[in-house]
């Protein structure tokens, strides 16, 4: 397959790693994913699959880069590799070519999103140095959010030193961004003035999108707040964190909030909804009750937020393919009106590889 002009784009996520090629055209010429990284694994590209040991990210994307050239892509063939990186903080609100100032700035923010932003430097490293000379891009996550209002994005601290950006940012931007870009597309409808958008992945948030823009949204600080999600456990009060960390430590007390909580911890069993859904076991059902209980209750603080609500829309791997969870979190909403539910595939991929055009074309 000829690579040239080509953009190939990286989404890291927390469990998986995404990629897809676009062509000139930015039509996806092909696409893959890496799932079930900690263990044994997937990979496909195309229409190739095979199973194999994935320890970690690193092994994922030696991987997925082998499967790559064994298809004909050749980095050094490419116009462009694009990424999602999760945590972009304060400074990084629009799409950047990746310089050693930008590189620095996203491993500032790793300490914000562990389950992220490490694995999106991570690929960015492992690119430069196959291809040093491939021009190398990089879409936020916490773009999308960059305008809320102070009011949704402080917490109630005071301003001191020790208090600096700490603040909501928000996450799964590129996807919100992209559903509103391509709304008319994908529902024949004109974009609602009040959006309750649902990215329900492995990590789950909920936005206020209004007249096209994220007015609020749950995930905060880092991509811990918020619903219920696969290993994560939503919002938790301050005081239990720190009474964690007292007695398991600090580190011990991450993993617990960021790795073995959410639909592991409450199920015992898995962190996959899928697993959940197949699983014959109480605690698996109230797992997953609990994460359609907790997305409803967010959706009302989201609506709250935008005053109303004229439409709905759930992407990411839960909300595309799940009916049973969308069912049940629409069914507790039921209050808020009759709207249109729409299903709109998340399409992060061709957002990040138009934001690369974008920036190499000098158009961004
Ligand atoms: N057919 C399905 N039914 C129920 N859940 C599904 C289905 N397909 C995917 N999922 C769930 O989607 C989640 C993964 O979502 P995804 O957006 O791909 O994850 P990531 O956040 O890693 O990008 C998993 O919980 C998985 O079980
Ligand atoms: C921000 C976030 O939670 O991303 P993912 O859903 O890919 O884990
Ligand atoms: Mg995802």
């Amino acid at each position: 397959m000829a690579a040239g002009g080509s953009i190939l784009v990286v989404n890291a996520g927390s469990s998986s790693i995404k990629v897809a090629v676009f062509d000139d055209g930015l039509r996806a010429t092909l696409s893959g994913a890496v799932t079930g990284i900690g263990g044994r694994g997937e990979i496909r590209l195309g229409t190739d699959t095979r199973a194999a040991d994935l320890p970690d990210h690193t092994a994922a994307l030696a991987a997925l880069l082998e499967a790559l050239a064994g298809q004909g892509i050749t980095l050094a063939d490419l116009r462009a590799a694009a990424h999602r990186v999760v945590h972009g903080g304060a400074s990084l609100t629009r799409p950047h070519q990746v310089t050693p100032e930008i590189r620095e700035a996203i491993a500032a923010c790793a300490p914000l999103a562990p389950l992220h932003n490490p694995h999106n430097l991570a690929a960015i490293d492992a690119i430069a140095e196959l291809a040093p000379d491939l021009p190398q891009c990089a879409s936020f996550d916490t773009a999308f959010h960059a305008g809320n209002p102070a009011l949704a994005t402080r917490y109630a601290l005071p301003d001191i030193e020790a208090t600096r950006g700490i603040r909501r940012y928000g996450f799964h931007g590129i996807s919100y961004a992209a559903m509103v870009r391509g709304w008319t597309d994908v529902t024949g409808t004109a974009l609602p003035h009040r959006l309750l958008a649902l990215h329900l992945g492995n990590g789950a948030s909920i936005c206020a999108i209004r007249d096209g823009r994220s007015v609020a949204t749950t995930m905060g600080y880092s991509p811990l707040e918020g619903v219920t999600m696969g290993t994560r456990t939503g919002s938790i009060d301050g005081n239990a964190v720190l009474h964690l960390a007292e007695t398991l430590g600090i580190e011990a007390a991450r993993h617990m909030l960021n790795h073995k909580s959410g639909l592991l911890g409450l199920s015992g069993l898995s962190h996959d909804m899928r697993t959940l859904e197949q699983a014959d076991s109480a605690a698996a059902r109230f797992a997953i009750d609990h994460f359609c209980y907790w997305a409803a209750r967010h959706s009302g603080s989201m609506i709250a937020a935008m005053e109303g609500l004229d439409a709905i829309a759930f992407t990411g791997g839960i909300g595309e393919n799940a009916g049973a969870v969308r069912d049940s979190i629409t069914v507790r909403l039921a209050w808020a009106g009759d709207v249109p539910v729409h299903v709109v595939p998340a399409q992060e991929e061709r957002r990040i590889a138009s934001d690369a055009a974008a920036l190499l074309d000098g158009t961004a």
